[in-house]
């Protein structure tokens, strides 16, 4: 059965390096990438059928960050398909990004190194600013367009007898504490971006706790540092190149992604619905290493109850089950009793 899968946000970097990898574990996939420039659409389109002649691509014009836009883009969408398997809540952005030199290195001489290159908690700031809609662009962008999307194709996502996914492109760099109930778009602070996406780790739990039992099931994932459009606005090329070798040092450490479920559905059948980096590898990070967990949401909906995926050096292959059970899901203490280890290469 030809299976619907659409990607927000996917003419670059991740979304589009996903929509490569999606194609070649599916051949029979109908793709089709939501996207707000035309132009820049039509060339991943172009390339994505370079690489896979005889590919269902289609496009969608989707500005997420536009109330409208999404509005008549879900229209769009339910004229279109009468199904929709996957929805891969992609697009995001981080205006105006600065870094603390000082705060770097202050963390870079201290204990806080490891956390510090893997989230980047306390180096970045941003700055935002209301869109024609009145909302906060990051808020807007990152997650309140995705959340009208969900809720305007609920007829589509929500259907008897059939599952759908929604898969959510979160951060390291989601804090709570940089999360407020009182202001969630982030008016006041200077961590938009890093409050968005903590609030798409709260609604996907919350959408798995009140959608699960129509057959909608949420994921978060993770993709680490990667180097795309979005992180080529925070530093300029040869400040990357310069700091390369430094990034290199630290995530030598070790590279671990966990994938793991909590929510079981009426079947048994648990969903993931997390992913988390617990040492970082930054700069290897392509944004085909940094699609890995997203795909890794595709094929695997009937995964088995804890999936927990290791892909390291001996070392921390040893110390991740002493670090798992403190890993962190949405903000809260978790734990895992139980996890199924696989080495990758
Ligand atoms: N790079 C990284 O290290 C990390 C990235 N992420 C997340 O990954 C996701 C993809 O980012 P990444 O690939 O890095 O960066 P890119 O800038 O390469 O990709 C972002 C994509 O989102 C699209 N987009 C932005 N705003 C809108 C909008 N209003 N409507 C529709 N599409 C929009 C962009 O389109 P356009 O070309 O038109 O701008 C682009 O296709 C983001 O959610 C980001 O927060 C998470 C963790 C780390
Ligand atoms: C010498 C010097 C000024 C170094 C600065 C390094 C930082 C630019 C990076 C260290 C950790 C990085 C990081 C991100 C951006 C770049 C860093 C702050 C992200 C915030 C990018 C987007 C994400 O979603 C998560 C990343 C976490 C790590």
């Amino acid at each position: 059965m030809e299976k619907v899968v659409l990607v927000t946000g996917a003419n670059s970097g991740i979304g589009l390096a996903l929509c490569e990898r999606l194609l070649t574990e599916d051949r029979q996939l109908r793709l089709c990438l939501a996207c707000r420039n035309t132009q820049r659409a039509e060339a991943a389109r172009a390339a994505l059928l370079t690489s896979h002649s005889g590919a269902r691509v289609d496009l969608l014009h989707l500005d997420v960050g536009s109330v409208l836009s999404v509005l008549s883009a879900a229209q769009e969408i339910k004229a279109r398909y009468n199904r929709l398997d996957f929805l891969y809540l992609n697009a995001g952005i981080m205006p105006n990004p600065a870094v603390d030199i000082r705060a770097f290195f202050t963390g870079f001489f201290s204990r806080n190194i490891i956390n510090m290159f893997a989230t980047a908690e306390g180096l970045l700031t941003q700055q935002d600013r209301p869109n024609s809609d009145g909302l906060q662009e990051v808020f807007a962008t990152n997650l309140f367009g995705h959340f009208l999307l969900i809720r305007e194709l609920e007829p589509l996502l929500c259907q008897p007898g059939h599952a759908s996914r929604l898969i959510w492109t979160s951060s390291s760099n989601a804090r709570r504490s940089a999360f407020s109930i009182e202001d969630i778009q982030h008016r006041k602070g200077k961590e938009p971006y890093s409050s968005s996406k903590y609030a798409s780790d709260l609604l996907s739990l919350a959408l798995n706790r009140h959608k699960n039992n129509q057959g909608l099931f949420s994921s978060v994932t993770c993709p680490g540092l990667v180097m795309t459009n979005l992180t080529y606005g925070i530093l300029p090329s040869f400040l990357w190149t310069l700091i390369m070798p430094i990034m290199w040092l630290v995530s030598s450490a070790a590279s671990t992604r966990v994938l793991f479920s909590s929510d079981n559905d009426s079947n048994g059948v648990c969903f993931p619905i997390d992913q988390i980096r617990i040492f970082t590898n930054t700069f290897t990070l392509t944004p085909y290493n940094g699609a890995e967990a997203l795909v890794g949401c595709h094929p695997r909906c009937d995964a088995p109850s804890v999936v927990f995926t290791v892909k390291c050096r001996k070392l921390s292959f040893f110390a991740a089950p002493l670090v798992l059970p403190k890993a962190r899901v949405a903000g809260s203490e978790s734990k895992i009793s139980q996890f199924d280890i696989r080495i990758w290469e």
